[in-house]
């Protein structure tokens, strides 16, 4: 094989309660990207539609991800990488992971099936750290394993794919500002008190048995976040009322997705979702800041080939 062509999802990172521990990967949106192998040795990105980011290898995640990867392989071969944003850096949606965690995929086909997802998810890991300084699983392992993840350990890394309830469907509002998740990261304690650490591991331990179980009520009730929602909230416009209007519509529950700003919200179907999209845009129709909105179904694939 010398050329693929891969779809890499977006992802929701955190999933109210799971600070860096959970995650899910969305169905329709997602980054694609094309790598060509080379007889030179080196890394090239040749084109970026969708975003403005580097092109120079050692800058862009793809490319820092590729580079591990032919290294630790010895690969006799080079790459071209064309990279097709489909939502923007920044947005709590994991665009770094979706290059990272498709860069990961991808090189591992050209190499014939190399290495394991947890081995995958390690070289993406890497991407993270050039892209926000910290070295987080939960965007580029739910990119990865597709579905629901949950980051049982990081050292050494253990990740679990949690069962996705059939026909449960995500609704994504995004507000067009740009926040960088190292900046968003400065916002969480480092520290918490017994109290909110007993509600919170409950919370995880009621969302991953309603996920099991397909319990959309305990769902629902399992996502609170006391620990990163409350300090992050205010660096997005209308957070309260957006929560608010998707609950009030029928979602199961609504939180921030990844480090923010969008806005995340679960719906036990699609037309629920759809009314929960309809309800969140109403939020932001006369506040003049731009936005998108997206429904999708979570995938169970994750980054896949096309
Ligand atoms: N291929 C890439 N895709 C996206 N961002 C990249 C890429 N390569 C380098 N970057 C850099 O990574 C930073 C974006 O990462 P950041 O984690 O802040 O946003 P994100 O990946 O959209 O994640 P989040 O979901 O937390 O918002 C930007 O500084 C961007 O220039
Ligand atoms: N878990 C990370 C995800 C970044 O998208 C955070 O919330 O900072």
């Amino acid at each position: 094989m010398n050329q693929i062509k891969v779809f890499s999802p977006a992802t929701v990172a955190n999933v109210s309660c799971g600070y860096d521990a959970m995650g899910f990967a969305l169905e329709t949106l997602g980054d694609d990207m094309i790598f060509t192998k080379t007889n030179s040795k080196d890394v090239v990105i040749s084109k970026i539609e969708g975003a403005i980011l580097p092109y120079e290898a050692n800058k862009n995640v793809a490319g820092v991800v590729a580079l591990l990867m032919l290294k630790d392989s010895k690969a006799n071969f080079g790459l071209d990488i064309q990279i097709f944003k489909n939502f923007k850096p920044g947005s709590g949606l994991g665009s770094s992971a979706a290059s990272a965690s498709g860069t990961a995929f991808a090189v591992n086909q050209l190499l014939g099936n190399k290495y394991s997802n947890l081995e995958l998810t390690l070289f993406a890991m890497q991407g993270e750290v050039a892209a926000c300084g910290s070295a987080i699983a939960d965007n580029v392992a739910a990119a990865i394993y597709g579905g629901f993840i949950l980051v049982k350990n990081y050292e050494p890394l253990d990740i679990v794919s949690i069962p996705t309830p059939t026909n449960l469907v995500a609704t994504i509002i995004h507000p067009q500002i740009e926040i960088k998740t190292e900046d968003a990261r400065k916002v969480v304690p480092t520290q918490i008190d017994l109290k909110t650490a007993i509600t919170q591991w409950s919370n995880v331990g009621g969302l991953i048995s309603g996920l099991h179980s397909n319990d959309f009520d305990l769902i629902g009730r399992s996502l609170v976040d006391l620990v990163a929602e409350p300090n992050r909230k205010k660096l997005i416009p209308h957070f309260d009322d957006v929560k608010q209007s998707a609950i009030a519509a029928g979602a199961l529950g609504a939180g921030i997705s990844g480090s923010g700003p969008s806005i995340f919200a679960l719906s036990k179907n699609l037309k629920t979702a759809q009314k929960v999209e309809t309800a969140m845009d109403a939020v932001y129709k006369n506040s003049g800041i731009d936005y998108s909105t997206y429904v999708s179904h979570i995938s169970k694939t994750g980054t896949r080939i096309q």
